[in-house]
């Protein structure tokens, strides 16, 4: 798969079908898009491409309004796997939101991109004051000859598939929704910290997590997570919280791994997040809160580890 990161660099000449968005989480609305720009590129010897943007356009206006489902490297590697053959992958930047509509279809999406279809969901806006739309896409296809399809919103259960409506089921901790919506379970990158090392002391070891501050983080509590480190893949408990019962003042993210007994600082690990197990508790001691962490690893091993299924969330 190609990846194009400026628009000055695209000078695409094969014939090619394309979709455009944020894309944020690539769900399955999204998939939708993906799998017909793919089909249609096969299906008629085609090149299937996808226009997307390096942060959000939201974001542009206000800065850090909107925190990402994915990583720009996630996204792209969920473009590849289903199959794109070119990612188009620009910053949202004031010549985004100065362009017009016209313009925009003429110089990038013809000239450069040499498109023939332009698939889009119906809620799709680009170019300046999103004067750009369905309908104006249509008219401007007239113009320079290529086609328009526009994809009816996929609903789930009555309940359009949104990244806004994703994001709040992440910040809710519905884990099982989040599946259901995105198509996969949510996961965070970050890389392993130094912490106040009181865990090896409680016979339960941590790995704490530092994460870029645009991540998503889910909402406070224990977690039943696969932990993904180099190539290898464990079984971990998860809190996210203040660590109340020992008098923790800011948030972590930490991890104790199941079976496992190695030194990571500094190396980076994804959590991939399978079941909400409770919220944070303040114990009234050190042996209480010892006593639920046994338990809490005991459940993990006994509904992950031993069945080794990542994919049974109550
Ligand atoms: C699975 C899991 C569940 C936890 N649950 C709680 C809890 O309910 N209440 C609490 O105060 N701390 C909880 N903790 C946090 C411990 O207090 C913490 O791991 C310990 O203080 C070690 O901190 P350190 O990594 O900074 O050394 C939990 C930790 C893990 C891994
Ligand atoms: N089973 C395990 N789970 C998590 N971390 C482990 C485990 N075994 C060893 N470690 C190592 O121990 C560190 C955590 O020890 P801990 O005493 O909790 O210190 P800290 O407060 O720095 O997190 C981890 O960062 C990791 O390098």
């Amino acid at each position: 798969m190609d990846i194009i990161k400026s628009i000055d660099e695209i000078n695409n000449t094969d014939r090619s079908v394309l979709t455009i968005g944020k894309f944020d989480g690539v769900h399955k609305g999204h998939q939708v898009l993906i799998k017909k720009t793919v089909e249609y590129a096969k299906e008629n010897n085609m090149k299937s491409v996808v226009f997307t943007f390096k942060n959000h356009p939201a974001n542009y206006f206000h800065p850090n309004h909107i925190k990402d489902i994915l990583t720009n490297e996630e996204k792209i590697n969920m473009f590849s796997d289903l199959g794109i053959d070119m990612v188009v992958i620009v910053p949202f930047d004031e010549k985004m939101t100065k362009i017009s509509a016209n313009d925009f279809v003429k110089s990038i999406l013809m000239d450069r991109l040499n498109a023939e279809k332009i698939i889009i969901g119906h809620d799709f806006s680009f170019a300046r004051n999103k004067e750009g739309n369905p309908e104006v896409l249509k008219t401007l296809s007239k113009k320079y000859n290529f086609e328009v399809e526009v994809v009816e919103p996929i609903k789930i259960n009555d309940i359009r598939v949104s990244s806004s409506y994703i994001r709040k089921l992440i910040l809710d901790g519905d884990l099982y929704k989040v599946r259901t919506y995105l198509g996969y379970n949510y996961k965070i990158l970050g890389k392993v910290i130094y912490s106040k090392q009181l865990g090896r002391k409680l016979g339960f070891p941590t790995a704490n997590l530092e994460v870029k501050p645009d991540i998503l983080i889910p909402k406070k509590g224990i977690y039943a997570t696969k932990v993904y480190i180099d190539d290898e893949v464990y079984f971990g408990a998860t809190n996210i919280g203040y660590n109340p019962t020992v008098k923790g003042t800011k948030l972590s993210i930490e991890t104790h791994i199941l079976q496992f007994n190695r030194d990571i600082y500094g190396k980076y690990i994804q959590l991939e997040f399978l079941e909400r197990l409770r919220d944070e508790k303040k114990f009234s001691s050190i042996e209480e809160l010892k006593n639920q962490l046994e338990f809490d690893t005991n459940y993990i091993y006994k509904n992950y580890v031993c069945k080794n299924d990542s994919y049974v969330i109550k």
